[in-house]
């Protein structure tokens, strides 16, 4: 069930699953180490020959015209014990940190002893190891209850286990897996009755039931088709895959495709670009260089950035990051483009060490800005004056957006400027952007976007490089271009998650009261600064809870590594994640629990934030209790304490973690355009946000449809474009569909106001066709177009979202696998506009969360400072069996938000900052196994993501300790 998932497992070979290990040795094939342990044997041949040979020799043959023909399985023995074992980052379509087989024959008088050579194959420790070939010889004629033979066939086993650097997996981890691997298989041989009963909790594996889940929200029917759970109106179309996405836009005559050609190291300057090779590629057109670009070097546009920073469309020299664009090629098709672009030859000068980690920049004193600071009340003397006081460091890595479509744009040049369609989250940017690179002015540019298969922000910034390098090419050969980014160049060119490092210092009163925090926050913005958010962190940082002192510092660094961008919640889950780690720590040091602490910490009206705001709407007591009360966290808590004192090898955690998300609709403008056409009375509606999963073409529809008094089959959203949206913001901080949902409700109302008159004539209640025909013959306007934006006032926040999220998980301490067994949100959603629009993106939130937490990990090549996690072989974000096993959804009720004319509040993000709470709860199953170890009693790190191989280190597993 390990293997790939079902449908891997439907269409591929076992033989073309032994000839990709025959290939390549070092790749940890299931296949092969299932098929080693037992026995088995390969029948290859050719037209004239057969032979049959056992897999390892198989391995060492020639197999240039030959086939795999069959494979011969011995039946197990009596007395055989067989096992199989594959532990890996996520639950499924994961190749193996270690996976191992183990198979050995018990005889003699008590049954106990290994009668005869055993085989323990090993995959996944080095690309020649396959049996522990010293250990077999050592078990033989070995009696298993014995004392001695365990730790003597560990003892053996770890001085044969030498594991290489062919894995991303740290040596130590693997070498520590193949032991406790072993242990559970001896475990089993030796049987449950001979066994501990702690001991016991090693032999079965953590089984995943079939996933459960609950939804509950209300909703008015009397304000129906608005706050009505109706599916997205593209649902349908998006499931059969009739849906178009930018890339799925029908060729048109003459257009070709480009590809991007990028650096493979960091820190350096172009030598020479060497396009000969790539020329005589089939279907090769041309190659670009900066030099061809006839605008600006430069698709950055204003953003964050007190000061916009440049950032180059083609490198003219010098190389930032691994990953930057040094040409674009062009060719016919998408394939002979990519294949173009790896044929060009690059050679590099000025080669120096790359910065690759925020440790490196401290180091280095390589920062983009000076340090920004912040003060509220007086820090240092409170945490001088404060009877407990704790410091220490934390941090969190980067994280990809993931999104299922890559980054795409087609431009197509026209007589009089250009048409861009770009996959893009701010059509707004990519016209500035593109405008720019080719230096057309930008009422000459015509954008527009249907919809995104995904964006999770990295279609703001993310989608502004390949927009102008598009551009510059359709300008260059003054034709269609299309450029589609293959996973791997958009996983290393393209931005993504800062990752954050803190140092801190909290005291606290003996109940575990706050009295004071120094906070030091260090923000990787990369080789750019364009999204540095350390100026807005602190309206995030003190979450939920109130102290009266803070002292909040942050440094942006300047690392040779992409730049980062905003990433769903960005920074502002960092931020969060470290606050509630410093309430672990509060805890640990008390003994206390922390969900106590948490509670005697939480912000009351009136109180003000790290940000100087004060708290108006604060209902996070109200909302805490509730989820406690329902999701019954002193029972579970009581029973989790029993398990994990009666159990050494399995262990549970539950953790709960509160969530203030601010929002600031204020920074956000979108222009809304709503017309109804006289012919049949159908409406169709453009607005500045960009459909992108989210369900904001559903939710318009349905605020149009309630307030012009329509069925939502009368509304249809057409594509979002510069045209009838120009000068729109971004669509993120969670704030875009509320706000354009009230530009909706703005344009039909002023509608509606010049129609009232006509349908008064027409005694009161005309049909919608025939009122829409009469006022178009009385020459009523029948469109209208509005741009909702309401300038912030003060900085500080027009309300806030709040939520608590209780996440039970269970962890095998052997291995540091683990399986979320439910997960109950309670989250203040405002009156919903669409219910189940809203749970959909409170779930999807805390699962991209969970694998920002627990299973996403980018790692540098250290030396060329190129990511080596490029791809789905190492990247691991959750799958479906990564999710909650149990996910419990509660809407909070009768909540309208006084703030907001549809009442509703912002929800793309906030669940996310919540998600850290299956990492609290793993380490609450770490500590447990930690101090069953007798080695730790210490309050640790747990940095995030808190892989499976993380937890497994943290929980200080020493085989010396394995007994019976
Ligand atoms: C999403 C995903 C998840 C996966 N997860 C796992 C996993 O968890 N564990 C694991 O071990 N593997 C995993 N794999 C690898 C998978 O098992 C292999 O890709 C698959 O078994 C290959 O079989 P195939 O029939 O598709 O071979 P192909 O890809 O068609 O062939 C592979 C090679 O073998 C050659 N070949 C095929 N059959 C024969 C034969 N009879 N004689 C000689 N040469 C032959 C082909 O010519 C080719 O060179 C995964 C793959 C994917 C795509």
């Amino acid at each position: 069930m390990k293997i790939g998932n079902v449908s891997v497992r439907n269409v591929g070979s076992w033989a073309g699953n032994l000839m990709m290990k025959h290939a390549h040795p070092e790749f940890p094939s299931d296949v092969f180490t299932i098929m080693e342990a037992a026995g088995a044997k390969v029948t290859v041949g050719t037209r004239h020959v057969r032979e049959t040979v056992g897999l390892v020799d198989f391995l060492k043959m020639g197999m240039a015209g030959k086939l795999i023909l069959s494979v011969e399985i011995p039946a197990a023995l009596p007395n055989e014990v067989f096992k199989t074992y594959k532990i890996m980052p996520r639950a499924q379509n994961a190749h193996a940190y270690v996976n191992a087989g183990f198979r050995l024959r018990l005889g003699g008088q008590d049954k106990m002893s290994v009668m005869e050579k055993p085989s323990l194959v090993f995959g996944g420790i080095s690309k020649t190891m396959d049996h522990a070939v010293a250990t077999e010889d050592f078990l033989i004629g070995k009696n298993l209850l014995e004392d001695g033979t365990l730790q003597g066939a560990l003892s053996v086993l770890e001085s044969e286990l030498k594991p290489d650097d062919s894995s991303l997996f740290s040596p130590e981890y693997r070498k520590s897996l193949a032991s406790t691997l072993f242990y559970k298989f001896y475990l089993s041989a030796v049987g449950r009755d001979h066994l501990t009963e702690p001991v016991r909790s090693a032999l079965e594996p953590l089984v995943r039931p079939v996933s459960r889940g609950e939804q509950h929200f209300q909703t008015k029917e009397s304000e129906w088709p608005l706050r009505k759970p109706v599916p997205k109106t593209s649902a349908r179309v998006q499931a059969s895959g009739e849906a178009m996405y930018t890339n799925d836009l029908p060729q048109t005559s003459g257009e070709v495709c480009a590809a991007l050609v990028t650096s493979t190291v960091a820190n350096c300057k172009v030598g020479t670009l060497d396009f000969s090779q790539a020329m005589e590629m089939p279907g090769a057109i041309t190659c670009l260089t900066a030099k061809d670009i006839k605008g600006e070097n430069n698709y950055n546009v204003p953003f964050l950035a007190p000061v916009t920073p440049k950032i180059e469309v083609l490198s003219s020299g010098e190389i930032l990051h691994a990953g930057q664009p040094l040409a674009v090629v062009i060719a016919d098709t998408q394939s002979h483009a990519d294949a173009m672009a790896q044929a060009v030859k690059v050679t590099y000068t000025d080669l120096k060490p790359p910065i690759l980690t925020i440790q490196d920049a401290i180091a280095a004193e390589s920062f983009h800005y000076p340090v920004f600071e912040l003060v509220k009340g007086d820090p240092k003397g409170a945490l001088a004056a404060a009877p407990h006081r704790i410091s220490g460091e934390v941090s969190c890595d980067s994280q990809h957006h993931f999104y299922m479509e890559t980054q795409a744009c087609r431009c197509a040049p026209l007589e009089d400027g250009m048409e861009v369609q770009s996959a893009t989250q701010a059509t707004d940017f990519v016209q500035n952007s593109v405008a720019q690179a080719t230096g057309i002015s930008a009422h000459r540019l015509y954008v527009s976007v249907k919809r995104l298969g995904g964006g999770f922000g990295g279609k703001t910034l993310g989608s502004l490089l390949p927009a102008a390098a598009c551009a510059v090419a359709a300008q260059n050969v003054n034709r269609p271009v299309r450029l589609s980014l293959n996973l791997g160049t958009n996983m290393e060119a393209i931005t993504k998650r800062a990752p954050y490092l803190l140092k801190y210092e909290a005291g606290f009163d003996d109940d575990g009261k706050l009295m004071a925090v120094v906070y030091n926050l260090y923000e990787d913005n990369g080789s750019s600064p364009q999204c540095a958010f350390i100026p807005i962190l602190p309206a995030f940082t003190d979450n939920a809870y109130s102290c009266p002192n803070w002292q909040f510092t942050g440094q942006t660094c300047k690392t040779h590594t992409v730049p980062t961008t905003m990433t769903r919640a960005p920074g502002l889950s960092a931020v969060h994640f470290f606050t509630e780690h410093i309430m672990e720590h509060v805890a640990k040091t008390l003994n206390k629990d922390p969900t106590d602490v948490r509670r005697i910490n939480m912000f009351q009206n009136g109180q003000t934030t790290l940000s100087g705001y004060t708290l108006v709407d604060c209902n996070i007591t109200t909302l805490w209790d509730d989820l406690l009360a329902s999701a019954q966290f002193k029972q579970r808590k009581q029973e989790i304490e029993v398990f994990n004192k009666e159990n050494r090898w399995k262990k549970k955690g539950l953790s709960v973690v509160p969530c203030r998300y601010s929002a600031f609709p204020g920074f956000f403008r979108f222009t809304v355009f709503v017309a109804i056409y006289h012919t049949d009375g159908s409406v169709v509606i453009t607005h500045g946000g960009v459909e992108m999963g989210q369900g904001i073409d559903t939710k318009v529809s349905q605020v149009a449809a309630a307030t012009l008094g329509v069925p939502m089959e009368t509304i249809h959203v057409m594509s979002t474009n510069s045209l009838t949206s120009p000068n729109s913001s971004d669509t993120g901080g969670s704030v875009t569909s509320e706000l354009n949902c009230q530009g909706v409700l703005e344009c039909c109302r002023r509608l509606n106001e010049r129609m009232d008159p006509i349908r008064q004539e027409m005694g009161g209640s005309p049909k919608w066709a025939e009122l829409i025909n009469m006022c178009h013959r009385k020459g009523v306007d029948l469109s209208e177009k509005y741009m909702e934006h309401h300038p912030p006032k003060s900085p500080h926040p027009a309300y806030n979202s709040w939520g608590v999220t209780c996440t039970e998980v269970d962890m095998d301490v052997l291995t540091g696998e683990r399986e979320i067994r439910r997960a109950d949100i309670l989250f203040d959603c405002g009156e919903s506009v669409n219910p189940a629009l809203d749970v959909g993106q409170v779930e999807g939130a805390f699962v991209f969360g969970l694998g920002y937490w627990l299973t996403e990990k980018c790692v540098y090549d250290k030396d060329t400072g190129r990511l080596l996690t490029n791809g789905t072989w190492e990247y691991k974000p959750p799958t479906t069996k990564d999710i909650p096993v149990d996910l419990r959804v509660t809407l909070l009720p009768d909540a309208p938000n006084p703030y907001n004319v549809i009442r509703s509040k912002a929800v793309g993000e906030p669940p996310l900052l919540m998600s850290c709470s299956a990492l609290f709860a793993l380490r609450q199953a770490v500590q447990s196994a930690r101090e069953d170890s007798g080695l730790g009693d210490d309050f640790f790190r747990l940095d995030g993501p808190a892989t499976v191989e993380v937890c497994h280190q943290r929980c200080l597993v020493d085989s010396s300790s394995f007994t019976l």
